[in-house]
């Protein structure tokens, strides 16, 4: 399959790899330093499934470059893929299937208000990766697991097909019919990684300090409410199973979003805390520890966005 991966990071890089390592047809968009260095070497996979130097990978440095594309994963940061929307329009063909990997709940809306729907799934992934150096993508931990599936709940042909290619590359997988509900429900998880942020706090201590424990579990009240609200049919269960997966992380795990805050840099903000405030406030509802949160980190944002984005 033709196959473009349209940032080429943690995520873009480590499953890119993975498909062409499978014999598909993969083009990365990569820039500056990272491109050239995969242009030049290759782009080399750490990972404890097994490493893998994709040698003479095929790279170019812009979206518009991107030829007869069958498959895009969108690999990049969330507040990018409008960017990428924009610059997909002028590539994609009706045999084009766009599909978003960010974490959120906006990338596939933002993508279909610049493409015809036709042209895209919905998505999300687990794994913890990061790119390590110029040219070299880490994969840390975590079983790398793709779920995608049409928005209109259908189990396509062209679906099956996607999956298919992602089983002979072996990545797990799931092919869902009923994407939003999917996606909501790490997006649940992920924000809890802004009560992180705000306090400097890793998972570990959000769980076994009783006063954060339960902002954690207001702030699951708070997004499922919005859920509903969204039209998002999750079963109550989600609450529970959402505080659970978060106590089942290694005590020093931290999320990417706090991450990048603390280190200064932009950080995917907007669209964690930041969209359930947004949401909310569309439907009338209250979410006072998003908000809170949210507000709190706001400033430090728009400084680290000052100084990276000029
Ligand atoms: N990493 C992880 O462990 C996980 C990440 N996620 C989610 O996956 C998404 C991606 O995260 P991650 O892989 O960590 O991010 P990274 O920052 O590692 O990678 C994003 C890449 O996208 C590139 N990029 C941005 N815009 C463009 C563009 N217009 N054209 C080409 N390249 C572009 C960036 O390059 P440049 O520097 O040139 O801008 C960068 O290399 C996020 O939403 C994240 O929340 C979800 C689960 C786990
Ligand atoms: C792995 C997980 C769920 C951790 O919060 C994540 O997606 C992230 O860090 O962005």
């Amino acid at each position: 399959m033709n196959i473009a991966i349209i940032g080429t990071g943690g995520v873009g890089g480590y499953f890119g790899a993975r498909l062409a390592q499978a014999g598909n047809n993969v083009t990365f968009v990569a820039r500056g330093a990272h491109g050239k260095v995969i242009a030049e070497k290759g782009l080399q996979l750490l990972s404890p499934k097994g490493d893998y130097l994709l040698q003479d990978a095929s790279v170019v440095d812009s979206v518009s470059r991107l030829k007869d594309v069958e498959l895009v994963l969108v690999g990049t940061k969330a507040w990018q893929v409008k960017e990428v929307a924009e610059q997909l329009k002028e590539i994609v063909s009706e045999r084009t299937i766009v599909i978003p990997l960010q974490n959120g709940v906006m990338a596939a809306k933002e993508l279909q208000e610049e493409l015809p729907d036709e042209n895209v799934m919905g998505g999300l992934c687990n794994i913890f990766s990061k790119i390590k150096e110029p040219g070299v993508i880490e994969h840390m931990s975590a079983e790398p697991y793709l779920i995608f599936g049409e928005l209109d709940h259908s189990i396509s042909d062209r679906a099956r097909r996607i999956q298919e290619v992602f089983n002979r590359a072996g990545i797990k997988n799931k092919l869902s019919d009923y994407i939003q509900a999917d996606t909501w429900k790490k997006f649940l998880l992920i924000c809890l990684g802004g009560l992180g942020a705000l306090t400097k706090a890793n998972y570990g201590v959000l769980c076994q300090t009783p006063e954060l424990k339960e902002m954690m579990v207001k702030m699951i009240d708070e997004m499922y409410f919005v859920s509903q609200a969204e039209g998002v049919k999750l079963p109550e269960t989600v609450k529970e199973k959402t505080l659970a997966a978060t106590m089942s992380f290694a005590p020093s795990a931290n999320s990417s979003m706090a991450r990048d805050i603390w280190a200064g840099r932009p950080s995917e903000l907007e669209y964690q805390n930041g969209s359930v405030v947004k949401l909310a406030a569309k439907h009338g509802i209250e979410v006072p520890v998003n908000y809170f949160i949210y507000h709190c980190l706001l400033p430090q944002e728009q400084e680290a966005r000052a100084i990276f984005l000029k």
